[in-house]
C-alpha cells in the first residue's frame, strides 16, 4: 500500500476544473515534487488528500483511507498549507504546547520539534514578529507534532533565504532517508526541487503532464551543447582532443557532448569559426516545465510533452 494514494481524482470549481483525472502515489522513505505552474491544480489536490476539499470523483488516500477515516490524523500525516495561521500575540512554544495538549500529544513535543526545526532560539518570541521564513520553520514544526511518517508541505520554501531552502533540503531528505518518510512537496519552480526529491509529478491546468523517477525524466545527464556553423567540421578535432564527443546532427550542426558552451565557443575563437547558433541542449524535464511556465499557449500533454509514464498511478 502507498504512503499517499492519488486515484483518478477529479475536481472542478464552477466552470474551472482545477484537477482533472490525476493519479500518482508516494512511497516511504522517498520526496516526490509535485510540480507545475500557478492554478495547476497542485493546491486543490493536496486539500483533497488532506479532506478540506471534496472531489467530485476519484480518491485521494493517505495509507489506504480518506483523510476523514484516519482515527489518528497528526501521527499519520503532517502538512503545511500555509503559514498564516497563527495566533500573533502567542509565543511559538505556547503555539504548539496548545496544539499537543489539543491533540493529546506530552507537551514536550513543542520543544523537541522547535529544536528540529531550527527554532529552539525564538521558542519564547511571540509569532507576531516572525518573518515569512520563521513562521514556515513553526508550520513545520506544527507538522511533526504527531511523529507522522507523511508529510504534505505546499510551497514550503517560500520566504526561506538561500541558507532556509538549503537547510530544508537537508531536513527533508533526513525525514525520508532516515526515518522513511514519505514527503510530498508542491513547488512552481523546477530548481527549487530539483535537487532535494527522487520523483516528480508535473501537472498543468488539472492534467498530469509527466510523472516518475528524477533519474529517468533527466535521463542521459549531458544533453549536449548544439553549435552550427558553416565551417562547423572545423571544430570537431579541437573538441574531440579535449575528450568531448561530437556528434554531426546535420548540415553544419554538431552536438557536443562532454564540454561546456564556453569551451566550444573557445573552440570557435581559437579556429576562427563564425557560429550562427551557440545553445546548451535542455534536459527532456527542464524542456517540459520551460513549456508549461514560460509559454502560456503551450498545450499542456501536447507534441512537446508526450506523457513519460502512460499509466496512472504508473510510480507504483
Ligand atoms: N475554492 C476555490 N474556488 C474557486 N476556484 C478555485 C478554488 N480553489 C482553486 N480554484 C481554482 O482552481 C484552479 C487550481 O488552483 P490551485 O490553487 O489548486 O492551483 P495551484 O497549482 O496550487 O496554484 P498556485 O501555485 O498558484 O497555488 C485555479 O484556476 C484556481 O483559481
Amino acid at each position: 500500500m502507498s504512503a499517499i494514494e492519488i486515484r483518478n481524482l477529479s475536481k472542478s470549481f464552477g466552470a474551472v476544473r482545477a484537477v482533472d483525472d490525476v493519479s500518482f502515489t508516494v512511497e516511504p522513505g522517498t520526496i516526490t515534487g509535485f510540480l507545475g505552474p500557478n492554478g495547476a491544480g497542485k493546491t486543490t489536490t493536496l486539500r483533497c488528500l488532506l479532506g478540506l476539499v471534496t472531489p467530485d470523483s476519484g480518491q485521494a488516500l493517505i495509507n489506504g483511507h480518506a483523510y476523514t477515516g484516519l482515527a489518528d490524523p497528526l501521527s499519520e500525516v503532517g502538512a503545511v498549507l500555509e503559514a498564516t495561521n497563527f495566533h500573533p500575540g502567542r509565543t511559538a512554544r505556547d503555539h504548539l504546547k496548545v496544539l499537543c495538549t489539543a491533540a493529546g500529544l506530552p507537551a514536550a513535543r513543542a520543544g523537541e520539534t522547535l529544536e528540529q526545526v531550527g527554532l529552539a532560539d525564538a521558542a519564547a518570541k511571540r509569532v507576531g514578529g516572525f518573518s515569512l521564513g520563521m513562521r514556515q520553520r513553526l508550520a513545520l514544526a506544527t507538522a511533526l507534532l504527531g511523529t507522522p511518517k507523511i508529510l504534505i508541505l505546499d510551497e514550503p520554501s517560500n520566504g526561506l533565504d538561500p541558507a532556509g531552502i538549503q537547510w530544508l533540503r537537508g531536513f527533508l531528505r533526513f525525514l525520508a532517508d532516515d526515518q522513511g518518510c514519505a514527503v510530498l512537496v508542491s513547488s512552481h519552480v523546477l530548481a527549487e526541487v530539483e535537487q532535494t526529491v527522487d520523483h516528480i509529478v508535473i501537472i498543468a491546468r488539472g492534467h498530469l503532464i509527466r510523472q516518475g523517477a528524477l533519474s529517468e525524466l533527466t535521463a542521459g545527464g549531458d544533453n549536449g551543447v548544439r553549435v552550427a556553423a558553416a565551417q562547423a567540421e572545423r571544430l570537431r578535432p579541437r573538441l574531440e582532443a579535449t575528450g568531448a564527443t561530437v556528434e554531426s546532427a546535420g548540415d553544419g550542426v554538431l552536438v557536443v557532448r562532454g564540454a561546456p558552451p564556453e569551451a566550444v565557443g573557445q573552440a570557435a575563437l581559437d579556429e576562427g569559426v563564425v557560429l550562427s547558433e551557440l545553445v546548451r541542449q535542455r534536459s527532456d524535464l527542464e524542456q517540459v516545465f520551460l513549456e508549461l511556465t514560460g509559454d502560456p499557449a503551450a498545450p499542456p500533454g501536447g507534441a512537446a510533452a508526450p506523457a513519460l509514464t502512460e499509466t496512472p498511478g504508473g510510480t507504483s
